[in-house]
This record gives structure tokens, sequence and C-alpha cells, in this order.
């Protein structure tokens, strides 16, 4: 995949602007707080349709309405427009210039590594659990649509749940056991696959300890039904359901001990890594391309090992975006970013300084 050209409008501080990136490595660096996380970001949101803001509002350009970003995108030999439009808690897709849905976007088109990775590793279940169903979501369109059913399913369960409505039970059980099966499943066979690219990835990573992923499950399929009907009375006096695949945990162990709990900061930054190659495995796998790569603060990572595998990954795709307050080395081209604005830096050599 090449992202040739990315426009902005009103992209948080950006600069209104359309970027042209080479294939190769793009590096962009200068000081903190000058736009390099947005303009990934931006990217981002144009090659996939995904953010993960809490409101959508906080990309628009403070005392602007509206933003938009364009990603035209390379794949398969051949060009795609990619808009998306940004109102008060609304967000427009377009390809080609026909509306769509986010799951009508390459699910394949971008990885993005970010500094604050290390929180799959360090933070809370809901994270993990974030991960997994992003890169499955983004794998199978099935698995969006029935995680979707069936989140929208445990929230009208839980208002049941709390207005007493024992005798309405039956009913949801039944369609929260026929898609929560259904995605216990999926992640079981998916996980075997990101286990083993994991743990290559933290091998090649340098790591002496080896990683395992593994789910925690609150039920399983073939018991989903039976601890639902055990967890009645629990669920009904708590007004909530306890029970289901929105309750499970990615399980990563890092040598004999899970890593949340006992990995160092090193280690687990290693781990994070290593998940974010995977996912780019796993998506070029699925789709036959490999995805346009962004690496946001290589010069976050001061560990030599780690910063070497970041812009050595960056030099494996097609093409990588790489921000960072120093100059990534071995760039095909080279942006000076600065208050929201990208100033192609030339090459020394190449002009004979
Ligand atoms: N909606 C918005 N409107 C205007 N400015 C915004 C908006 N959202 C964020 N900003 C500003 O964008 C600026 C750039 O942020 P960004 O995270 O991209 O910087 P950066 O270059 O990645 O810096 P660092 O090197 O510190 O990570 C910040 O100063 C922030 O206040």
């Amino acid at each position: 995949m090449l992202l040739s050209g990315l426009s902005t409008l009103n992209y948080r501080n950006l600069a209104p602007d359309t970027l042209e990136f080479p294939a190769g490595v793009t590096g962009v660096f200068g000081e903190n707080g000058a736009g390099k996380t947005n303009l990934l970001e931006a990217a981002y949101l144009a090659l996939t349709g995904l953010s993960d803001v809490t409101r959508l509002e906080q990309l628009v350009q403070s005392g602007e309405k509206e933003a938009y970003v364009r990603a035209d995108l390379h794949q398969g030999g051949s060009l795609s427009i990619q808009e998306v439009g940004l109102g008060r808690g609304r967000r427009q897709l377009k390809v080609d210039g026909v509306r769509v849905r986010t799951g009508d976007l390459p699910r394949g088109s971008a990885v993005w590594i970010r500094p604050e990775d290390s929180e799959l590793v360090f933070g809370s279940p809901s994270g993990r659990r974030g991960y997994l169903d992003a890169l499955l979501s983004r794998l199978s369109a099935r698995y969006a649509e029935q995680l979707s059913r069936y989140d929208r399913t445990v929230s009208q369960r839980n208002a049941a749940l709390r207005a007493g409505e024992d005798w309405a039970m039956h009913v949801w059980d039944e369609a929260l056991v026929k898609l929560g099966t259904e995605i216990m499943l999926f992640r079981r066979r998916a996980l075997t696959r990101l286990d083993d690219l994991s743990r290559e990835a933290n091998a090649a990573l340098g790591s002496r300890k080896t990683l395992r992923l593994e789910l925690t499950e609150s039920t399983t399929p073939e018991t989903y039904a039976h601890d639902l009907a055990a967890r009645r009375a629990e669920e009904l006096a708590r007004g909530a359901t306890v029970t289901g695949p929105h309750r499970d945990d990615l399980l990563l162990t890092l040598g004999d001990f899970p890593a949340n709990e006992y990995a160092s900061r090193g280690e687990g930054r290693t781990v994070a890594l290593a998940l974010r190659r995977a996912e780019l495995e796993l998506l070029a796998e699925k789709f036959g391309e490999r995805p346009v790569l962004l690496i946001d603060d290589f010069t976050a990572e001061l560990d030599p090992g780690r910063r070497s595998f970041l812009l050595d990954l960056a030099a494996s795709v097609p093409q990588a975006i790489v921000t960072g307050t120093e100059r990534a080395p071995g760039a095909a081209l080279t942006l000076r970013a600065h208050a929201g604005r990208f100033t192609p830096e030339l090459d020394m050599a190449e002009v004979g300084v």
C-alpha cells in the first residue's frame, strides 16, 4: 500500500495543506507540539477511517466547526481517493466520491506504532481486549459486525437486568450465547497465529524471555448458556452482564510471569512493539499487501536495540512515515515540522554541502 498524498483542512493544529509522500521512509522531525503526531493521526484516519478519540470534535481545529482529511491510496495497482469529513459528533466517509461506512475502507491499509502502546501491556484488560477486537475487526468484517451486535445486546440485556425483567432473560441469553460463542471461537482461532507472530517478533527484538498470548475467558463456547443461567441471580442483583467475551482479557506472559504485573518498563515496551509487528504481519498475510507504517516518535525509544528494530521495520515495508525530534536516518524524504506546517528539507549530501 502506498499513501501518495494526504490533504488536511482544519485538522487539529495542522495548516491546510496537501503533502506528497514517496515510497520508502519519510522522516518528519521537529520540536514538541509541532504537529507530528497530529499528522500521523490524520493519515491513519484517512487511511482506515479509524480514530480512538473520545469525542470527534477534538480533531477539529479549535474555533472551527468542521474538518476534512483525504488520502490518495494506491493498493492492488489502483488509486482510490478516501475522504473523511468531521463535524459535531459525526464522521462522513467517501471513497472515490461515494459515501461508505468505516468497514468499507480497506482494512489492512495502515499500522500505527506509538509510545503509548506500552499501555497495551501495563494498562487495563479493556485496552488489551480493544487491541484484539480492533485487529480482528480489521481481519474480518463478519467479526466487526457480530461484535457490534453483541455489544448492543449486552447493553440491552443490562437495561433489562436493571429493570428486573427476569421473565425476558431467556430471550437475551439466547441472542448473547449465539453472538458470544461466534466471537469466542473467532478469537481462539486468530490467537493461534497472533501468538506465533508475537513470539517471533519478541525474540527478534532481542528478548531472552518467551512471550505467550492466551485468552482468559469468563466463560467458554461449550458452557456459555449454563454459566449465564448459573449467575442469573447475581446479574439481576448487580444490574450487569458479568459473563461473556466482553469480560475477557488477553493474557501476555513473559517468561513465567504475567507481563502486566512483572515485566520491566523496557520489557513491556518490547512486548508492545512485538504486538504491533504481529498486527502488521497478520494484516499483510490477510490482504496480500504490506500496510503503510506510521511510527510516532522513534526518538522516544532510548534503547538502541528497539530503536533500530523500529527503523528496520520502517525500511522493510513499501512505505513508512516516521516522526521524531531528530531526523530519521536513511529517509527518502525529510520534512521539518513547525507550528502545524511541514517543509521538505534538502538532503545536504545531494546539494553538495
Ligand atoms: N483541536 C485542536 N485544535 C488546535 N490545536 C490542537 C488541537 N488538538 C491538539 N492541538 C495542538 O496540536 C499541537 C501539536 O500536537 P502534536 O501531538 O501533534 O505534537 P508533536 O509534534 O507530536 O509533539 P511531541 O514531539 O511533543 O509529541 C499541540 O500543541 C496541541 O495543543
